[in-house]
């Protein structure tokens, strides 16, 4: 099977076309040659295919809110060739058979390469390590680790898990919220708003004292650790020290951290309800300085749908989490393209590039030449575009881009050759 990309621009602006040939990229350039299928790529960017650090897909325990299926079909619309499936599913993620589970529902939905993250303690429950080894040998190949939507709060445990994971070149992704700081019902960040609603808030240094603990325990093991969906200047700053002092640390930030802030929260919506929460606008500045310096290595969805019935509830009641995978490309492009704060070399970097290095994952983030896996995705940089939640092919509704007009928009990926959404729709 052949495909021809007519006139596609590169990251780096190079105007070509691309013969993909049985799953590789086999000649870039003016290409005359007939191929089983033709794609007009004129005025269209080609990115290496997006990588998602952090996904939840729900699968096993709440398939009424996303499956594996459902969850691929939304990544792939996305532009998404990979996704990290995050452990908090139920049963947990925290044995091998269970990441294999994982690993082998993807590779039968067939749309993204779903790579699960293992839990980092038992049942995440914070005190025992979790089967890493196991899941690190199993054939899932785990090699990212996360407690994710509890923070691993006990620096013993957490000291225990970098010496783990060191071993074989794993990495931690921490979850940063303190619990005795931002306990349970914390639902809003604190500060003037959160006083005048009566919501329980949470502040920055909640998360911002975990930052800073983690990289010094990254330094004191020499381990690596990642940052999950950092949401304040002050987190930032750290990441920024840590990197100067050459300590083993990255970070990813959301789709909405970058452009959402939290004076949405005043109608006490519950869409807007989400860990950590939206910040305000000097945060919201800082993040997009940061992904533009590249103290931010990656953005990554934080992709967390919710059936109805957890979401529709008042605020404090309703369940943390909003959809991202269908919205991250139109919102980056946004944000951070539309302002000129990153280039599409930027995209791909941020996207693609740094993603499956920080997960290890072979065969994504790939430049664009002869011999790579043709994993790709097309996007129209200019296509404007109205959200609309009830078009999504995500099971869930939870969508807080609802009737926004964004910028950009996903034509075609392809998965090893394979088209796995053209014209925007599930191929
Ligand atoms: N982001 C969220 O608000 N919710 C996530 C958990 C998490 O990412 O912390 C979820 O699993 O729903
Ligand atoms: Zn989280
Ligand atoms: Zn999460």
């Amino acid at each position: 099977m052949s495909i021809l990309i007519k006139g596609a621009t590169l990251p780096g602006g190079t105007t070509t076309d691309v013969l993909v040939q049985d799953g590789t990229i086999a000649e870039l350039g003016a290409i005359s040659a007939k191929a089983d299928q033709t794609i007009d790529a004129d005025g269209l960017r080609l990115l290496p295919g997006l990588v998602d650090l952090h996904t939840h897909l729900r699968e096993p325990g709440r398939e009424d809110a996303e499956t594996v299926l459902t969850g691929s079909r939304a990544a792939a619309v996305g532009g998404y060739t990979a996704v990290l499936a995050m452990a908090n599913t139920n049963p947990v993620t925290d044995t091998g058979e269970a990441a294999e589970r994982v690993h082998d529902l993807g590779r039968a939905a067939g749309l993204v390469d779903v790579q699960p993250v293992g839990a980092v303690t038992k049942g995440l429950a914070g005190q025992e390590l979790a089967e890493i080894g196991l899941m690190a040998r199993s054939r899932a190949r785990v090699r990212v680790f996360s407690d994710d939507g509890r923070c691993v709060h006990d620096p013993r445990v957490m000291r225990r898990a970098l010496e783990y994971v060191k071993a074989f070149g794993g990495v931690v992704s921490q979850h940063s919220q303190d619990p005795s700081l931002a306990g349970p019902s914390a639902c809003c960040h604190e500060g003037e708003l959160s006083g005048r609603l009566g919501l329980p808030g949470w502040p920055g240094v909640a998360e911002e004292v975990i930052v800073a603990r983690d990289v010094m325990l990254a330094r004191h093991t020499g381990s690596r650790v990642h940052v999950a969906h950092v949401s304040t200047a002050g987190s930032v700053e750290v990441v920024r020290w840590a990197k100067a002092q050459g300590i083993d640390v990255t970070a990813e930030v959301t789709p909405h951290h970058l452009l959402l802030t939290t004076d949405l929260l005043s109608g006490y919506d519950p869409t807007y309800k989400v860990n950590p929460p939206l910040r305000p606008d000097e945060d919201v500045q800082a993040l997009r300085e940061a992904l533009a310096d590249g103290t931010i290595d990656a953005v990554a969805t934080d992709h967390a749908p919710h059936a109805r019935h957890d979401k529709e509830h008042a605020f404090v009641d309703a369940a943390f989490g909003m959809l991202g995978l269908e919205t991250a490309l139109p919102v980056v492009t946004t944000v951070m393209v539309e302002s000129g704060l990153l280039d599409w070399a930027g995209v791909a970097r941020t996207m693609s590039t740094r993603p499956a290095e920080i997960a290890g994952l072979e065969g994504h983030g790939r430049p664009i030449a002869v011999g790579e896996p043709a994993n790709l995705t097309l996007v129209d940089p200019a296509a404007q575009v109205v959200v609309d939640r009830a078009a999504s092919v995500s099971l869930s509704r939870n969508n807080p881009w609802h009737d926004r007009k964004l910028t950009g928009r996903v034509i075609a990926t392809l998965l090893r050759g394979t088209p796995t959404v053209l014209e925007g729709a599930i191929a």
